[in-house]
């Protein structure tokens, strides 16, 4: 702000929210728009808006949360458009308010941005809750006010977004949930900050990161050398486990699964993935450069997981295995729990885990020196450095029995090709969370056959992207 004119930044965001409001209402002219505007920058930003919005030809009126601190020279280019302002001095929800609220084709949050804090008061809350029930489209200025911006969490009363602008970077609340549930359909308007922002908290692959992780199958590369999967999974109760996650290591790369169960669950794996190599015990199997464990394991196997930690070699453990784990894995392994899982790990309670998400996967990679991923609407991975990534990609619809399943053997074949452990959480939560996306374009409801079957056409797609 310091190396430019007085509010260029708020101009340039004001002018790209503008043109957001414009899109989502095809066309500004004729239509109703109300202003919910608060007493710092964001009201400000919602006020310049406004104003654009009116000189196309939109009805603009504004409630103002506090006459006592309203941005002024957004108030005043809001009037000099036309803008009126419908509410009385500290009175936000008047009758007036609320009829213009429920005529409105679009209402426009800009009562609180990055400096709020806490959940929405009283006032503000009433006129969240009046827009939730009655407006048309509700638009969140750079966030959906009343979310805690750094963290995520739902703390109180907040806007529930249909859309949301946001300014320069995109913040945590509207990438991780709880948070990001409310956020809507983000929009981002680059206003010229990637100079001088810091490291970012949390960082989000696309596909191009993906593919240029991805090892790519060299001339003189075997199965050895594109790395071999040992999979300690499935059980005579769950022997479709078994199954899934070794479809998501031969399908996700590995270069062989060797794959470690009773006879009856290693006869179905090779009925349907005749390339596997099976064995009954973990001290038979032959050289591998990683293990998935876990998946589908059911009870009282904590002697064969414990086997296979003891190998020294990176290790992803999901599901059951996650019962067995040791005070600390020396940074090799990958952990998959769901909030569940989690909260049984931290012997906490699900509910807690579900509202502070980000607190929970970065404490959990602390206490056992392991990256943790935390499945679910939005996927988190925490490295035990503190490092964390949030996965863009994924649909509801991978909510489907056996989709974890998949992940694992993905994953594990990751691992096994040598990457780290937080590169290979991360790509595969990206590449299932594709494949989930591609399985659901074909049937809504996909099953987790269906994921896997949609993986070797996801990886094509970006092993070509490279
Ligand atoms: N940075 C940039 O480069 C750019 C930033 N831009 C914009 O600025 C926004 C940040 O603006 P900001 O800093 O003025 O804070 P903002 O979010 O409007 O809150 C202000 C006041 O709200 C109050 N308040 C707090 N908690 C509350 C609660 N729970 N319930 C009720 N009230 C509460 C608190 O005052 P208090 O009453 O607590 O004294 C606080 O002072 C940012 O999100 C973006 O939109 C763009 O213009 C582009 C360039
Ligand atoms: N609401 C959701 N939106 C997107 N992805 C989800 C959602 N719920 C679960 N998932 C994903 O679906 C998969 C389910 O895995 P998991 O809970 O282990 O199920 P299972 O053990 O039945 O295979 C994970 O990849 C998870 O991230
Ligand atoms: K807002």
């Amino acid at each position: 702000m310091a190396t430019l004119p007085e509010s260029a930044l708020m101009q340039r965001a004001a002018a790209g929210l503008a043109a957001v409001c414009a899109r989502v209402l095809g066309g500004p002219y004729g239509s109703r728009v109300v202003l919910l505007v608060g007493g710092g920058d964001n009201g400000g930003d919602a006020l310049w808006a406004g104003a654009r919005l009116a000189h196309r030809g939109a009805s603009v009126d504004a409630v103002l949360l506090r006459h006592d601190r309203v941005h002024p020279a957004g108030l005043a280019a809001f009037r000099r458009a036309g803008g009126r302002v419908v509410s009385s001095a500290d009175v936000p929800l008047t009758p007036e308010t609320q009829r213009a609220i429920a005529r409105a084709d679009l209402v426009l949050d800009g009562m609180l941005g990055i400096g709020g804090r806490g959940g929405l008061r009283d006032d503000a809350a009433r006129l969240a809750d009046a827009a939730a029930a009655e407006a048309g489209l509700v638009v969140a200025v750079d966030l959906p006010s009343g979310v805690e911006p750094d963290t995520a969490e739902l703390t109180g009363p907040h806007v529930r977004a249909d859309v949301t602008v946001t300014f320069g970077t995109h913040k945590l609340a509207i990438l991780a949930d709880p948070a990001a549930q409310v956020a809507g359909h983000v929009e981002f308007v680059d206003i010229g900050l990637a100079p001088y922002l810091p490291e970012p908290v949390a960082g989000m692959l696309e596909p191009v990161d993906v593919a240029e992780m991805l090892p790519a199958p060299e001339r003189n590369s075997d199965k050895y050398r594109r790395g071999v999967l040992g999979l300690l999974a499935g059980s005579a109760q769950f022997r479709g486990a078994a199954v899934l996650a070794a479809g998501g290591a031969a399908e996700g790369g590995a270069g062989m699964v060797r794959f470690v169960g009773p006879d009856e669950v290693a006869t179905q794996v090779l009925n349907r993935w005749p390339e596997v190599v099976t064995s009954a015990d973990v001290a038979d199997t032959g050289r591998v450069q990683a293990w998935a464990v876990g998946s589908g394991l059911g009870d009282g196997r904590a002697a064969e997981v414990a086997a296979v930690l003891d190998t020294g070699l990176p290790v992803l453990v999901d599901a059951d295995g996650l019962r067995h784990l040791p005070e600390t894995l020396d940074g090799r392994a990958l952990l998959t729990p769901h909030a569940g899982e989690l909260a049984r790990m931290m012997d906490a309670d699900r509910g807690d885990v579900e509202a502070h998400r980000l607190r929970y996967v970065q404490a959990a990679a602390r206490r056992w020196n392991a990256t943790v991923l935390l499945k679910g609407s939005t996927t988190l991975v925490a490295a035990p450095d503190g490092r964390i990534r949030v996965n863009p990609t994924g649909t509801p619809a991978l909510a489907t029995a056996g989709s974890g399943d998949v992940l694992s053997g993905l994953a594990g074949a990751l691992l096994a090709t040598g990457m780290e452990p937080f590169d290979a959480g991360s790509a595969a939560a990206y590449i299932h969370g594709l494949a989930g996306q591609a399985a659901a374009e074909g049937s809504g409801l996909p099953s987790a056959s269906a994921v896997l079957d949609a993986l070797p056409a996801v990886l094509a797609a970006l092993h070509s992207a490279r």
